[in-house]
């Protein structure tokens, strides 16, 4: 593509040099470039990209796009902000992939994984061929890509939309992050369906304030219907947790159609006689296209709150509520999220997702629902994160559990000593005794500890990690995985 139609979408730009010049790919990070690409200067957060741009040229970089001019004999394209305009660049370089496919975004603090997981089943099961992208992994055609972050940048993010296009993908589902929203990495996708799962405290070393957090998840739904879109007539849906009070501040946002879905509130999807056991939650829905009743594998009141927003944004592709319950029914629970660890122990090993107040909170309660005996948790907070939701998890911790292991969860580059002391805060100002909790730095050893601790009819409860298979401590990234340290810990306990 020649250089001045890719920097057409960009009214406000300046083009220096060739304007004929011909770009054969788009790249952000210095290191990946080749001959003939598209360098994108980005400044960072930690670097400045336009420090790179000789490396760039160096390895044949063709152009540059630049929030300064660079003393550099290269073609350049002076943008206002390069993250924004590298958004709506790679929209128009890979000609618009997500206004050829239906696009489900899921943003909210919790449950989005899971989310996008049911409804990348449900459409499945209805012949929709589907793409994923999200927190374990992006999946299409058969084939499965790590993921470093929840949303990928613009540019990898429509890089694979094209490839699933190129594919036959017809839907893709996918996860928006408030980090996401913020950054416009998904500035000029073109979503038909935006989905809010719930706001509650994450991230305020990112957002700071509360109010900060939920206008960047609003940017969802402000810009829903904005995209550069050839398909301007198809309609667009907002689709909304009415017992969460953010949702009137999106509803008043959006140009796009709002439908509601709770269980408290009023809402146009509502489900009622919840019943949850160890094994499953079942419950009655009413919904604009009949009613049924559905039981789910997934344990948690909060995955009725998943099941309702699923069942939602399907009926909005016209698939019937029968098939929806079917498909939901089959789903035997998402990757590391409430995961039952079974080596035949007499009590029950959780391994959870739980990463924040609002999470542990809900799979403790859940957890207190099906526990015999007692409750014993372990978990720890992300270093280089929210530091406010520590003492929160803390006092959570200690008032819905027996016994609290405080250990480490990905400390990076944080002391991991420090972060089990700002948890600790929290436990003190509740008056917590000694007793009733250890901090264990290491968390094979807490794990290890826990299992030791549990008599029959006890739950064990392992927050934090779910699906992870790594531990972040400085820079370096050391195999763990909770559910199968928990086997080994089972296997090998000593009485
Ligand atoms: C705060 C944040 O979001 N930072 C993201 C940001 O990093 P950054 O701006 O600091 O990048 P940088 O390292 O300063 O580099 C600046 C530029 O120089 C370039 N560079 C750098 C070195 C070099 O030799 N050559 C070169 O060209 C880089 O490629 C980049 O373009 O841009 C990077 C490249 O796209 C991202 O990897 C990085 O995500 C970091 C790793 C991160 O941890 N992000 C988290 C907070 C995040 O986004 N989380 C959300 C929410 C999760 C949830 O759901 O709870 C997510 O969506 O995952
Ligand atoms: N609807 C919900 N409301 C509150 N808590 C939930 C909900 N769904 C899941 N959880 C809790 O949050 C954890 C994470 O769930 P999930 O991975 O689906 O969320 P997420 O929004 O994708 O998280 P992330 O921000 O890390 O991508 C689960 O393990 C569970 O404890
Ligand atoms: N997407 C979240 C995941 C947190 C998971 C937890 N294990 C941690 O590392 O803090 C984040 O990047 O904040
Ligand atoms: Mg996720």
């Amino acid at each position: 593509m020649k250089l001045e139609e890719l920097s057409s979408c960009l009214a406000a730009a300046r083009l220096y040099g060739d304007s004929g010049t011909e770009i054969t790919d788009l790249q952000v990070d210095s290191r990946k470039v080749k001959p003939g690409d598209l360098f994108i200067c980005l400044p960072g957060f930690t670097v400045d990209g336009h420090d790179y741009a000789p490396q760039a040229a160096a390895a044949g970089a063709a152009a540059l796009v630049v929030e300064r001019r660079l003393d550099l004999e290269l073609p350049q394209i002076v943008v206002g902000d390069s993250r924004f305009a590298m958004a709506l660049l790679s929209n128009v370089f890979f000609s618009s992939p997500s206004s050829r496919m239906k696009m489900i975004g899921v943003t909210g603090t919790n449950g989005k994984t899971t989310t996008t997981y049911l409804i990348e089943r449900i459409l499945e099961d209805h012949g929709v061929k589907t793409g994923l992208i999200g927190t374990i992994q992006m999946r299409y055609g058969g084939v499965s890509y790590p993921m470093p972050r929840t949303t990928p940048e613009s540019l990898e993010l429509q890089r694979h939309l094209h490839d699933m296009v190129t594919q036959g993908v017809e839907s893709c589902v996918m996860e928006v992050s408030s980090h996401a929203l913020e950054q416009g990495r998904v500035k000029g996708t073109d979503f038909r369906t935006a989905i809010f799962t719930n706001l509650t405290q994450d991230h305020l070393d990112y957002h700071h304030t509360m109010e900060e957090y939920r206008a960047a998840k609003g940017l969802f739904f402000s810009r829903l219907g904005n995209a550069l879109s050839p398909r301007k007539e198809e309609r667009k849906y907002a689709v909304l947790n009415a017992d969460d009070e953010a949702s009137v501040y999106f509803a008043a946002q959006t140009a796009a159609e709002t439908i509601t879905y709770g269980i408290d509130s009023e809402a146009d999807v509502r489900a009622s006689q919840i019943s949850i056991t160890g094994k499953g939650t079942s419950f009655h829905v009413d919904t604009f296209r009949g009613s049924a009743d559905i039981s789910l594998k997934m344990v948690g009141k909060f995955n009725v709150y998943n099941a309702l927003a699923a069942v939602t944004a399907c009926l909005l592709e016209d698939i019937s509520l029968e098939d929806i319950k079917r498909s939901l029914e089959s789903v035997p629970g998402v990757s590391g999220r409430v995961e039952a660890v079974e080596e035949g122990q007499p009590y029950t090993v959780v391994v959870d997702y739980a990463h924040t107040p609002d999470g542990l909170e809900n799979v403790l309660k859940t957890v207190n629902e099906f526990a015999e005996g007692k409750v014993l948790t372990v978990f720890g907070c992300g270093g280089d994160r929210d530091k406010t939701k520590r003492p929160l998890m803390g006092k959570i911790a200690a008032k819905y559990s027996d016994h609290v292991l405080v250990t480490s969860d990905n400390p990076r580059t944080e002391n991991p000593d420090a972060i089990l002391k700002d948890i600790e805060a929290g436990l003190i100002e509740d008056g917590v005794e000694r007793g009733r909790y250890e901090l264990i730095v290491d968390r094979r050893e807490a794990i290890g500890k826990a299992v030791d601790m549990a008599s029959p009819g006890d739950v064990v409860l392992i927050a934090g990690k779910g699906h992870e298979t790594y531990q972040l401590i400085g820079g370096a990234v050391l195999d763990f995985d909770d559910r199968i340290v928990a086997k080994e810990a089972i296997r090998g306990r000593s009485h």
